[in-house]
C-alpha cells in the first residue's frame, strides 16, 4: 500500500473564514447525494441527487451475460464516479456557494460494499467486465453466508479473541466473507486483485489520487481489532489461498476526522471545486449520521433508518453484546467505542411489499388520490387499534443482521384470515421491524452498555405513523435528527474536520448537527398493547431462530434455480 499521511483536524489550521463551506457527498444504495453547508452553523444551502444508472446489479452483468445467482448484489464504479461529476456541480449550483469558499469534502460509502482492485485502483470490472466477481459486492450482497459459516466455526473452534468484539458471529456481508467467496469460486480474480478495498476508501482514493484506508471500516468489516487482522494462519485454515489475504487490506489506518489528503487536479474538474481543499478520510453512511444529529456522546443510539437499519452508538465501555455488528475503538468518533448493530431489511421490506402485493384497486386509489403506494398503506393501516389485524411478522426478508446474523434467514408472517387485507400486512410488517429493533436496544441494555437516548434519522423519518409505532414498541421517546439528509451532512462535517474548521468531530457535531428531543413521544396504552404483542414476536423469533424451517426452505429454493 501507498504511505498515507493523515493529519488530524487540529493539526492543520488551514485557515478557514465565516463563510467557509463544506461538501458532503453520500454513496447509498441506489443513489450518491451531495450537500452543501456552512461550517459555522451546519446549514445546508443546497444538494442534489444522482441515481446510479445501473442501480442494484441483481440480475445479469451491465454486459449481459447469464443469470446471476440467488443473494447476489453488486454495484458499478463508474456509477460513482457519476456522482463526483453531477451531484456535486448541481449542489454547488443549487446552494449558489462560490466553489472558492469551500474548504473541504468528505464522503460516506454504504458498507461493506467492496472491490477488488488493481495496485493503482482500477476497479478489476473495469478490465474483466465480464467476470462477476470482478464487480464491487454491495453490502447486501448475501451470497458469502456460506463463507461466513466456515470462518465463525472455525473462529470458535480456535477461540479467537476478536469473535466477541463481533457479537460472537462474522456477517457474510463482511470484507472476509466475500473476499473468501472470490477466492473459492473465482481464484484468477482472486489471484488479480492486488486490492480488496471498501468503496468507501476507494472513493477518496478518486478524489485524492492517494490510497488510505479508514479505521472504521477496517474495525467493523475488516475485523481489524487491537491494531491486527486475523492472523495468517487463521486465513490458511479457512483455505491454504487465503492466507495472504491481508495483503490486500490497509495496513495505516486513518483516523475518523482526519484528512486523507488534498483534493487531485482530475477530481476538482469532475466536481467544480477548487484543487487541493482537504478531503476527509473514508467513512460508512450509518456512522458519519451520528456526527448529523450531534449524537456522538456516550449512550445516544442512532437509528439511520432507510433500505436497512444501522444502529449505532459511542460509548465509554467495552462490552460483549450478542449478535451486535461490531465494537470497535475509535469507530464512530475517537477516544471512545462505537458500537453497530443493525437490522438487513427494513424501508427494503415496505417496499418489496408495496411492489408485490398491492392489489390494483388499491393502486388506483392511491393515484386519484396522489399517494404512493406506501402512503395510501399507511393512511389506510394507522386508523387500526393495536393488535387488531390479528398479525405477527419476523422481518427477516433480508436476513437477520442483529441478533442472530443469519443471512439465510426470511421473512414470516403468522395470523392471515381470508379477512385479512393488504393494509394488516403493512402494518404488521412495520411493527415487525420495531419489534427487531427492541429485540437489539433490549440486548445492548442486558449487557451492561445503557441506551440513554434513541435518536431516528434516515428516509423513513417521512414516515410519521411508523415513527409513532417505533416509539410505542420501544416504550421510549424519540429524538429526531433535524434534517432531511444526515448521511450526507455527516459527511460534510467530517470534512469540516478535515479542513481544520472544528477542532474534533464532537465540536463540529455540536454546532453542525441537528437534533430535536423528544419528537415522538410513547402513547403508554398503545405501548401496553404492543407489549403483548412483542412478547409474541419474541416467541416466534426464538422458535425460527436455529434456521431448521427456514434454511431448509432457502436449501430448496437454491437447488430448484439451479
Ligand atoms: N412512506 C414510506 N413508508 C415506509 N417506507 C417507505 C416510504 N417511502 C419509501 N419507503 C422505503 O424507504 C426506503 C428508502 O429509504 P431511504 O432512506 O430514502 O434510502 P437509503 O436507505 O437507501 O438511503 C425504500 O426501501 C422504500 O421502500
Ligand atoms: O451496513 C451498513 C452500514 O454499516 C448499511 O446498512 C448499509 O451501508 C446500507 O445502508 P442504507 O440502508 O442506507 O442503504
Amino acid at each position: 500500500m501507498l504511505p498515507v499521511t493523515v493529519a488530524s483536524g487540529r493539526e492543520k489550521g488551514d485557515g478557514v473564514g465565516a463563510d467557509a463551506y463544506a461538501v458532503g457527498v453520500d454513496f447509498g444504495t441506489l443513489s450518491g447525494r451531495a450537500v452543501v453547508v456552512r461550517v459555522a452553523d451546519g446549514a445546508e444551502l443546497g444538494s442534489a441527487v444522482h441515481e446510479y444508472a445501473h442501480g442494484v446489479i441483481e440480475e445479469r452483468l451491465p454486459g449481459g451475460g447469464p443469470r446471476l445467482p440467488p443473494d447476489w448484489a453488486l454495484q458499478s464504479p463508474e456509477d460513482w464516479r457519476d456522482v463526483l461529476r453531477t451531484a456535486v456541480p448541481e449542489a454547488l449550483d443549487a446552494a449558489g456557494v462560490d466553489p472558492a469558499d469551500v474548504v473541504g469534502i468528505g464522503t460516506d460509502f454504504t458498507a461493506c460494499t467492496v472491490l477488488p482492485a488493481a495496485a493503482d485502483g482500477t476497479p478489476l470490472c473495469e478490465r474483466h467486465p465480464d467476470r462477476p466477481h470482478a464487480w464491487p459486492k454491495l453490502w447486501k450482497h448475501h451470497a458469502a453466508q456460506p463463507h461466513a459459516d466456515r470462518i465463525n466455526a472455525l473462529a470458535a473452534e480456535r477461540g479467537e479473541p476478536w469473535l466477541a468484539r463481533y457479537g460472537g458471529k462474522i456477517s457474510s456481508e463482511w470484507e472476509w466473507a466475500k473476499g473468501l467467496q472470490v477466492l473459492e469460486e473465482d481464484p484468477e480474480t482472486y489471484a488479480a486483485a492486488e486490492r480488496w478495498i471498501e468503496a468507501a476508501d476507494w472513493i477518496v482514493w478518486q478524489l485524492t489520487g492517494t490510497e488510505s484506508r479508514n479505521v472504521c471500516t477496517a474495525g467493523y468489516k475488516g475485523i481489524h481489532q487491537d491494531g491486527s487482522y486475523p492472523s495468517a494462519e487463521f486465513a490458511a485454515a479457512l483455505n491454504p489461498g487465503f492466507a495472504g489475504f491481508t495483503g490486500k487490506l490497509g495496513h495505516d489506518l486513518a483516523p475518523l476526522g482526519g484528512r486523507a489528503g488534498r483534493l487531485s487536479a482530475e477530481a476538482a474538474g469532475w466536481t467544480g471545486l477548487p484543487e487541493g481543499v482537504a478531503v476527509a478520510v473514508g467513512n460508512v453512511d450509518a456512522h458519519v449520521t451520528a456526527a448529523a444529529a450531534d449524537a456522538v456522546r456516550p449512550g445516544r443510539m442512532v437509528a439511520i433508518m432507510g433500505t436497512s437499519t444501522c444502529h449505532v452508538m459511542a460509548s465509554d465501555r467495552l462490552a460483549e453484546v450478542p449478535g451486535m455488528c461490531g465494537v470497535v475503538r475509535d469507530g464512530i468518533v475517537p477516544g471512545l467505542w462505537g458500537y453497530e448493530a443493525g437490522q438487513s431489511g427494513v424501508g427494503d421490506i415496505f417496499g418489496w411489499f408495496a411492489e408485490t402485493s398491492v392489489p390494483a384497486s388499491y393502486a388506483r386509489e392511491a393515484d386519484a388520490r396522489g399517494m404512493s403506494a406506501h402512503e395510501y398503506l399507511t393512511s389506510l393501516a394507522e386508523r387500526q387499534n393495536v393488535g387488531e389485524h390479528g398479525l405477527v411478522a419476523l422481518d427477516w426478508h433480508n436476513g437477520n443482521r442483529s441478533v442472530l446474523v443469519d443471512h439465510d434467514l426470511s421473512g414470516v408472517l403468522v395470523g392471515q384470515t381470508l379477512a385479512t387485507r393488504p393494509e394488516d400486512v403493512y402494518r404488521a410488517l412495520i411493527e415487525a421491524t420495531a419489534f427487531g429493533a427492541r429485540t437489539i436496544v433490549e440486548t445492548f441494555e442486558a449487557s451492561g452498555v445503557p441506551v440513554e437516548e434513541f435518536v431516528v434519522a434516515g428516509g423513513l423519518l417521512g414516515n410519521r405513523f411508523l415513527m409513532q409505532v417505533y416509539a410505542d414498541v420501544l416504550r421510549r421517546p424519540l429524538s429526531a435528527i433535524g434534517s432531511g439528509q444526515g448521511p450526507a451532512l455527516g459527511a460534510a462535517i467530517h470534512a469540516a474536520v478535515a479542513a481544520g474548521a472544528h477542532p474534533d468531530i464532537t465540536a463540529a457535531a455540536a454546532a453542525m448537527g441537528k437534533r430535536i428531543p423528544d419528537a415522538f413521544v410513547p402513547d403508554p396504552a398503545r405501548a401496553d398493547a404492543y407489549d403483548r404483542l412483542y412478547a409474541e414476536y419474541r416467541r416466534l423469533h426464538d422458535h425460527f431462530a436455529d434456521g431448521a424451517v427456514l434454511h431448509r426452505l432457502r436449501a430448496i429454493r437454491n437447488e430448484a434455480a439451479r
